[in-house]
């Protein structure tokens, strides 16, 4: 309930005094519907087609007595036309307020979109690190829909309560037995039926449940359908597959059955009622005819409404569990912000580095009460416009540092400095958008080559672009492509060899014009010559970028001012490339031995 009212908040925040509007409007639609009915049958018994007495009646005899004052051949077509002009007015209102409503509500999913991207872009990575990744899409998806679905219901709910409360005066007002014994029903056929409410909770959770595993199953099997499709394990997937999507139509023709039980209650309870109720008038109470047909009218119209309140009610709880989903992601997007506005960060300034990066004291664990230390005690200094090479095993530490150093993540002790200052929280940033950093894992968007370049710097012209793919060595296989710069990449990518995604991506890193340069594994899908065309450009920049590469093929980092071998998160050794080879006991001389014996 906590979170519904958050995202009914949200709403009110979002549409302002179209809400109000909205709900002023929706009570009065229902209020003019009711009152069409209400006003006919005794006006109809009043120009004489019943033989209704209506004096009694308040209300319906101050209203329509006034018509006894027309002419009585044109009484029926004054009545009729009133009715007629009171119906069309209603409906007018009604497609107002309908567009009304669907203003609200798209505007309310979009507004919902946009916070919830807004909020994972804002928090920092080692919030990703945490979470999966198809949670989010899940959440962004099937909760989200839900969510903003339920909320606009549970408004809608209020107006029914209040409607409803408007009708029980009028039924109040014309007989407080009935009236009193009618509620007494409605109230406990409520109360029988809180267990169908108890039971679409239960449903809702399992609903998310397997939704999430819906969103997270597909996503990793289309990311991995290459290993399906080469190990040939369609078969297990197809049978995955098929499970859970037995399990999600067996939720949802719950959620349909818990509902029509419930209406089916409603329905029989309410034949048992009126036929109870017409009997206590007239054997019991001996209401007068024309008052037991109008509040036959009233309650006629009023117990749907019960029925109603019913259904919302329920497929609210069935969204609960949603709510729940979207509010805690949105809390923890908040407690992992690092950014605080989203529109500053593309206009801020860059880092002019005039000595280095140094690292002090560094201490990192992923898990932070575990024992296990990815980084532990790194002292070190990378000169500006320098070439700096961290080698070592796998999980050695090396992506951890260079997450460290470009302020992906905070170490958990110890201090990464510029200049020799302290990376402050703004300048943090200065230095992360000075930087290129090409990953392991290079990513390219389902789009054209331009369009995959232009996004790191939508400035660059025709020219710069040739110019970084050359860099790339990377030039000569895009001119040869039929759409040029144009040709478009596929997922990830996929249309490329491993070594031209590699390639694209440092034409990409290069245009940025970075003033560090960060390659992670980055050359380790080209063959000999890219790789050595990729060297040599590479030496060009040295001297007027600072460049950090990480390297298991060490022959690609013979040219580095410095190589730093890391060891269990340690830095074991440092030294110029010569000189640690010449140590013929350490760790890096070692490496370079069992890398010549495998390609010997
Ligand atoms: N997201 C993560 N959560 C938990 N532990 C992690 C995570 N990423 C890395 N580690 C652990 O931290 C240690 C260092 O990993 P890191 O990726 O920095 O090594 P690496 O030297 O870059 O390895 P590789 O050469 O294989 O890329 C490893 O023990 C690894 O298992």
């Amino acid at each position: 309930m906590k979170h519904l009212l958050i995202y009914i908040n949200k709403l009110r925040e979002f549409a302002g005094f179209k809400l109000y509007v909205n709900l002023v409007g929706m009570t009065l639609i229902s209020f003019l519907e009711g009152i069409g009915i209400f006003l006919l049958v005794p006006a109809l018994g009043l120009i004489g087609i019943f033989h209704l007495d209506t004096s009694g009646i308040p209300f319906v005899s101050y209203l329509v007595e006034p018509l006894q004052a027309v002419p009585e051949r044109a009484r029926l077509s004054v009545l009729l036309g009133g009715f007629i002009l009171l119906i069309a007015g209603q409906a007018l209102m009604q497609r107002k307020q309908t567009n009304l409503n669907l203003e609200i509500q798209h505007g309310f999913i979009r507004y919902l979109r946009v916070d919830i991207y807004k909020g994972l872009l804002q928090a920092d990575w080692a919030f990703f690190l945490r979470n999966r990744r198809s949670d989010f899409t899940h959440v962004m998806t099937n909760e989200l829909m839900r969510v903003s679905m339920s909320t606009y219901l549970a408004l809608r709910l209020i107006t029914t309560l209040l409607f409803t409360a408007v009708q029980i005066g009028f039924a109040l007002w014309l007989s407080v037995q009935l009236t009193a014994m009618v509620l007494i029903c409605g109230l406990a056929v409520a109360l029988y039926s809180s267990k169908f409410i108890k039971r679409s909770k239960s449903i809702g959770d399992e609903t998310s449940e397997l939704a999430q595993n819906y969103i997270g199953g597909m996503t990793d099997h289309f990311n991995g359908m290459k290993d399906i499709k080469s190990n040939m394990t369609e078969a297990q997937h197809l049978t995955w597959f098929r499970a859970l999507c037995e399990k999600m139509e067996t939720n949802l023709v719950q959620f349909g059955k818990t509902q029509s039980a419930s209406q089916y209650v409603y329905k029989v309870a309410s034949a048992v009622l009126i036929s109870l109720f017409v009997f206590l008038s007239l054997e019991v109470f001996h209401i007068p005819a024309e008052k037991l047909v109008l509040i036959i009218v009233i309650f006629s119209r009023l117990w749907p409404k019960f029925s109603t309140l019913q259904a919302n009610w329920e497929q609210i709880a069935q969204s609960l569990p949603a709510f729940k989903s979207l509010a805690d992601l949105q809390r923890d997007c908040a407690q992992a912000r690092e950014l605080d506005d989203l529109d500053r960060v593309p206009q801020g300034s860059r880092v002019r580095m005039k000595q280095g990066i140094e690292c002090r004291g560094i201490h990192y664990r992923y898990d932070a009460g575990g024992s296990a230390y990815a980084l532990r005690n790194i002292n070190l200094s990378i000169p500006v416009n320098s070439m700096t090479a961290i080698v070592g095993k796998s999980g050695a530490g090396k992506s951890t540092l260079i997450d460290i150093l470009i302020g992906l993540i905070k170490p958990e002790e110890g201090e990464v400095l510029v200049d020799g200052e302290s990376l402050a929280h703004d300048d943090g940033f200065s230095l992360r958008r000075s930087v290129s950093y090409v990953s392991q894992d290079p990513f390219l968007f389902h789009a054209s080559i331009r369009e995959n370049l232009l996004i790191a710097s939508p400035e660059a012209s025709e020219e710069q672009m040739w110019e970084a793919l050359e860099f790339a060595a990377s030039a000569e296989f895009v001119r040869n492509l039929p759409l040029g710069l144009d040709a478009v990449l596929g997922d990830r990518g996929v249309r490329l060899s491993g070594g031209e995604r590699q390639r694209i991506v440092l034409a990409r890193a290069i245009l940025r014009k970075p003033a560090i340069l960060i390659l992670d594994e980055a050359t380790s899908a080209l063959d000999s010559e890219n790789e050595a065309k990729i060297q040599a450009a590479l030496d060009r920049l040295k001297g007027r970028t600072t460049i950090v590469v990480i390297a298991h093929r060490l022959s690609t980092i013979r040219n580095a001012d410095q190589v730093l071998v890391l060891e269990n998160g340690q830095v074991i050794q440092r030294g110029g490339f010569q000189q640690l080879s010449a140590d013929t006991k350490g760790t890096f001389s070692k490496l370079l031995e069992f890398q010549a014996g495998v390609h010997a």
